[in-house]
């Protein structure tokens, strides 16, 4: 299979809190055909794509689980799932899991030819457990979700191997490095970042920077190109950032979001550009010196 395609990014405008699924997922469904009309073959939605980010505040019991999906597709979803067999074009999708055992996790799929074909559960979660007052919005990930259970996994598609991870886990350099361990020609990311960061807020002003920056070097250190897909705008109150992006294995940006909307960016992804990093500065297998790395994997720094 061709290892050189188009591929896309469709970031999304905000969803609000009373927006139903099915309005969302229209949304999604005509981003996909957008990125089809420009002869995508893959189409990168956000982290939690298909509702407003309900983290930012205090729910219980069966409210909380009504942010939830219990089954992927649902009645809701479907649409997403036959456009793409439709059209046959891959997508990847961010949204909240409850399994049948009553578990949740920040979840994220990439569906092909209507089948999902790799699923993720975040790793890294940020924000707090106990709801704090003085914050202008809550950002309760660590209390709704469960760690991860699934590691970093790599899948076969695209002609490639693709891997995922979501928000929060792009600033951790070893999410990268695992991915790129286990073969990942191209991550696919999406992202709820808020403009403000209550506990630093002096740090306001280097949020695109620090988007950027994370997977950029992700890319670099790894050798593999990036698909990194935002939720931004003002939702319910709460300033998320655009800047979705595409990423080559040089760590050079290809594609940028210029705006907070719902918006499609493209860019011709070819596999074979990773060899330029993974057989030169990062070939895993000469230069690496995994034996005093030993503290990567401690349970606490020294
Ligand atoms: C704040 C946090 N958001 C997220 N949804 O993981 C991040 O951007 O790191």
């Amino acid at each position: 299979m061709a290892r050189e395609f188009i591929a896309a990014v469709a970031q999304m405008g905000p969803i609000a809190r009373d927006e139903p699924r099915a309005s969302a997922v229209a949304r999604l469904c005509a981003m996909m055909r957008e990125a089809h009309a420009r002869a995508a073959r893959l189409v990168v939605f956000p982290e939690l794509a298909l509702t407003s980010f309900f983290p930012r505040w205090v729910l219980e019991g069966d409210a909380l689980d009504a942010w939830f999906e219990t089954e992927m597709p649902g009645p809701e979803t479907e649409p997403l799932f036959a456009l793409s067999a439709q059209l046959g074009i891959a997508f990847h999708l961010g949204y909240a899991e409850l399994t049948p055992e009553g578990r949740h996790f920040n979840t994220a799929i990439l569906v092909d030819g209507g089948q999902i074909r790799g699923k993720y559960r975040k790793v890294h979660l940020p924000g707090h457990r106990e709801p704090e007052e003085w914050r202008p919005f809550q950002h309760l990930e660590k209390r709704y979700f469960e760690t991860g259970d699934l590691g970093f996994p790599v899948f076969d598609g695209l002609g490639g191997r693709l891997g995922m991870c979501i928000c929060n886990d792009r600033r951790w350099p070893e999410t990268w490095r695992m991915l790129g361990l286990g073969g990942a020609e191209l991550v696919a990311l999406g992202y709820n970042t808020p403009l403000h960061y209550p506990p630093a807020p002096e740090h306001d002003h280097l949020q695109y920077f620090h988007n950027a920056l994370s997977v950029q070097a992700g890319c670099y250190a790894n050798g593999l190109w990036a698909l990194a897909a935002a939720k931004a705008g003002r939702e319910e109150g709460c300033d998320l950032i655009g800047g979705s992006l595409i990423v080559a294995p040089t760590g050079e940006i290809v594609a940028q979001a210029q705006g907070l909307g719902d918006e499609v960016i493209t860019a011709r992804v070819d596999l074979d550009r990773c060899s330029e990093i993974r057989r030169n500065i990062f070939d895993f297998a000469q230069h690496r010196e995994p034996q005093l790395y030993g503290l990567l994997t401690a349970a606490k720094p020294r």
